[in-house]
């Protein structure tokens, strides 16, 4: 019998890696250290503690993902989503391990009429997708065997997200608008998870994978305000207490000024992974219905 394989997650405090910790399990020996034990603002430190581990498969959820703080800190944010991943991808080059990494719809600058393709031109309007696309670009040059799983929107039972902003906004404030004309779907961080773990399945069985960068979302496509809506419609047919009445109102991004510039079309094509994988991703709303689903029993006593 072959020993079980050295699966290191980075980021398992966050709302991926959370959810990777599970999903992985069955794989092999999980190593999941904190940034105090392998911090990605140091990418000179990695290559030692990686010869330490000596993992056999790397996935790597950790990244900088404050978008708007990104745009006054760009050399931290290039530091863990470019520089770190240039590292590991080339340790992993070195040492034939497999690297598993995520990337975002905001590499893109939104500008495409329908769903955005693997090997669409990205063109990123923010710090935090320019450094997301050197991360991803590191990997490809580096030669490694690797999986890029580019993502949007991603909302997790663990950690912070849009989904859980708004549900916190509509029972606390009596007003909320949010902008109606930025496009795209929102991904439970469970299901992209659980994709990894198909994948690093098949590689265990046989080596000679269709590595490369795939999409993954949920399907459909929605936009923020929708989503909003959506969201706080469950919430209000479950019988939580809402100061908010009736539905967000519908703004344009340009009356929610922020820092980072967002696509206006996120919309990721996934049937490169559908039809080399032979998987199916279920609707937006049947995934935030479940998420949603497991934050309300959680509330209940
Ligand atoms: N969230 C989203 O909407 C989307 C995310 N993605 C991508 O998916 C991946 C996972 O995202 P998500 O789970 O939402 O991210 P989170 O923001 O929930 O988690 C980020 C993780 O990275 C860790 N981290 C941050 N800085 C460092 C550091 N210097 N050293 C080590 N670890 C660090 C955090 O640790 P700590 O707890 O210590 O801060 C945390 O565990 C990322 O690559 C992201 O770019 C793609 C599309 C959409
Ligand atoms: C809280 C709030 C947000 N918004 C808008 C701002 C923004 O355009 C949109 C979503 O808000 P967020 O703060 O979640 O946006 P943001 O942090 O940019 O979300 C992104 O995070 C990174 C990590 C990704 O990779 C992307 O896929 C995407 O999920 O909603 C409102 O219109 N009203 C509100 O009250
Ligand atoms: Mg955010």
């Amino acid at each position: 019998m072959s020993r079980p394989a050295t699966i290191l997650i980075t980021g398992s405090s966050g709302q991926v890696g959370f959810e990777l910790q599970r999903a992985l399990v069955l794989h092999g020996r999980l190593i999941c250290p904190d940034r105090s034990q392998f911090d990605l603002s140091q990418p000179a430190t990695l290559t030692a503690a990686l010869d330490a581990w000596q993992p056999d498969i790397i996935v790597n959820p950790a990244a900088y993902t404050a978008v708007d703080r990104a745009e006054d800190e760009p050399a931290l944010a290039h530091a863990i989503n470019a520089e770190s991943v240039a590292a590991m991808a080339r340790w992993a080059a070195a040492n034939k391990a497999l690297l598993v990494h995520y990337s975002t719809d905001y590499v893109f600058d939104g500008s495409k009429d329908d769903a955005w393709r693997e090997d669409d031109a990205a063109n990123p309007q923010s710090v935090y997708g320019l450094s997301k696309w050197l991360g991803e670009q590191a990997i490809r040059d580096s030669g490694c065997r690797h999986f890029i799983l580019r993502s949007s929107w991603v909302a997790g039972v663990y950690g912070q997200n849009f989904l859980k902003t708004m549900l916190r906004l509509a029972a606390s404030r009596d007003r909320l608008a949010v902008v109606a004309d930025q496009f795209g779907a929102p991904t439970p961080a469970s299901l992209l998870a659980d994709v990894s773990a198909n994948l690093v399945a098949r590689c265990q069985a046989d080596a000679g994978q269709p590595y490369g960068t795939y999409h993954v979302v949920a399907q459909g496509r929605t936009s923020w305000h929708e989503y909003a809506c959506f969201v706080i419609a469950l919430a209000r047919d479950a019988g939580w207490p809402l100061a908010l009445a009736g539905a967000p109102r519908a703004i344009a991004s340009r009356d929610y000024p922020q820092k980072a510039v967002r696509p206006a079309n996120s919309q990721l094509d996934c049937s490169k992974l559908m039809h080399t994988f032979d998987l199916n991703l279920p609707p937006w709303q049947d995934a935030v219905r479940q998420l949603f689903q497991t934050i309300d029993d959680a509330r209940k006593p």
